[in-house]
């Protein structure tokens, strides 16, 4: 969808800002631009919307080469989103957002409802905030408006140039998920621009890693992680690789230990007893299909009854697939010893803190090996 072909770019001080670059975005996918400040990424995107134009090479768009195309009409098929946002401040959210529609010549109704439409995407309430005027949003609101109006005439490409740096680490992270949720639907072929590598893994289903005006490394962001290309990048992924992986590492079946189960209609005495035998605290109490009722501790059985009367609510839980990061993050929320995993209602096994590190492990050694991480032997603490 997006192909760089041989592309250079010298400014007129012989600055060298980006150097013989070649790559290609396919159609839907995301790629994130990461690197230190000043290494060519804001260059290597405002060249896509002819805002800069390249010294050499050619840049391909849908199949089009675009320095044949009018700059005005290659950016209507191009949604731009920055740092600055950029909405008019005299000018409701929802004019704003209706802004590109509006220069399109749509009808003025059509330009409104589809504004609408736009910031009920963006998570904005449109009757509430389509009145307001930009001043009188957050940062991290504002933000959402300047993603509705680069999408509001539906064009197939977008480039983001730091779309949620203006904000704190908290909205940043929300602005992200609900994001990423709005791509999962839209499916837009995005260019994303970002100095933090923790935000490039997250958002991005390739990473192109920038040394001075070149990609050192472009792939996915479990390969960057596990397996760095180069010393720069390995320095620039930084040292606490283990950690961002947990992000990108989704929990598998295997991965999972089978604590001691009861029955939601079994006398709480007989549960007692076989937890007693099995020198166990604690089961896991399902109901006959399966599906996740709580956990009883030993203890509590003694009050005699059913188990289902002794149940608590499962609090400590995460869907199958989620990443570890969750997993941990529920963990540690809970102050719980494991975490149940589900698929959908039913109960698959729980993970432990070592399960965990296990995980872990396989998935940082597998992907430096190039092969998936059931294929990876595991290493115990003790080989390291
Ligand atoms: N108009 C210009 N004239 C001369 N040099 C420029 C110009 N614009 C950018 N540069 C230089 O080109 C290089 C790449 O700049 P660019 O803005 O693409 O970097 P970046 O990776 O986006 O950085 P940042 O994360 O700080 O925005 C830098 O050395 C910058 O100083």
């Amino acid at each position: 969808m997006i192909r760089f072909e041989q592309v250079t770019k010298r400014y007129p001080d012989g600055t060298t800002a980006v150097d013989d670059l070649s790559f290609e975005v396919s159609e839907g996918e995301l790629v994130t631009l990461v690197g230190p400040s000043g290494c060519g990424k804001t260059t290597t995107m405002m060249m896509v919307n002819r805002l800069i134009e390249p010294t050499s090479g050619r840049i391909f768009v849908g199949g089009e080469d675009i320095a044949a195309v009018d700059p005005v009409r290659l950016r209507r098929r191009i949604g731009y989103v920055i740092q600055q946002v950029g909405l008019f401040p005299h000018r409701t959210v929802l004019d704003n957002t209706a802004t590109v529609p509006a220069l399109l010549g749509w009808k003025r109704a059509k330009a409104r409802a589809r504004a609408a439409e736009l910031l009920d995407l963006v998570g904005l309430d449109p009757r509430t905030y389509g009145p307001r005027y930009p001043q009188q949003l957050s940062g991290g609101q504002r933000q959402r408006v300047g993603v509705a109006r680069a999408l509001a005439a539906d064009p197939p490409v977008l480039l983001m140039d730091e779309p949620f740096g203006a904000v704190d680490p908290v909205v940043r992270e929300q602005l992200q998920d609900e994001f990423l949720r709005m791509q999962a639907a839209v499916r837009k072929t995005v260019l994303l621009v970002t100095h933090d590598i923790e935000e490039a893994v997250r958002l991005g289903d390739r990473i192109a890693v920038y040394g001075q005006g070149r990609i050192e490394q472009f792939d996915t962001p479990g390969a960057v992680l596990g397996a760095p290309a180069t010393a720069y990048v390995a320095g620039f992924v930084g040292a606490d690789r283990g950690l961002k992986r947990l992000s990108v590492t989704e929990i598998e079946p295997d991965d999972l230990e089978q604590p001691p189960v009861a029955r939601g209609d079994e006398p709480a005495e007989r549960a007692a007893r076989r937890l007693r035998a099995e020198d166990a605290r604690w089961a896991v109490v399902l109901d006959p299909g399966g599906d996740l009722r709580g956990w009883v501790g030993i203890d509590e059985l003694a009050a005699g009854g059913t188990v289902g009367d002794l149940v608590h609510r499962m609090t400590a839980w995460v869907p199958v697939g989620a990443p570890l990061k969750q997993a941990f993050g529920v963990m540690l929320q809970h102050d719980a010893g494991w975490v149940a995993v589900l698929d959908g209602a039913r109960f698959l096994g729980v993970l432990t803190p070592a399960k965990l590190h296990e995980a872990l492990r396989r998935s940082v050694d597998a992907d430096a090996r190039g092969v998936t991480r059931g294929q990876a032997g595991f290493h115990s603490v003790s080989d390291a």
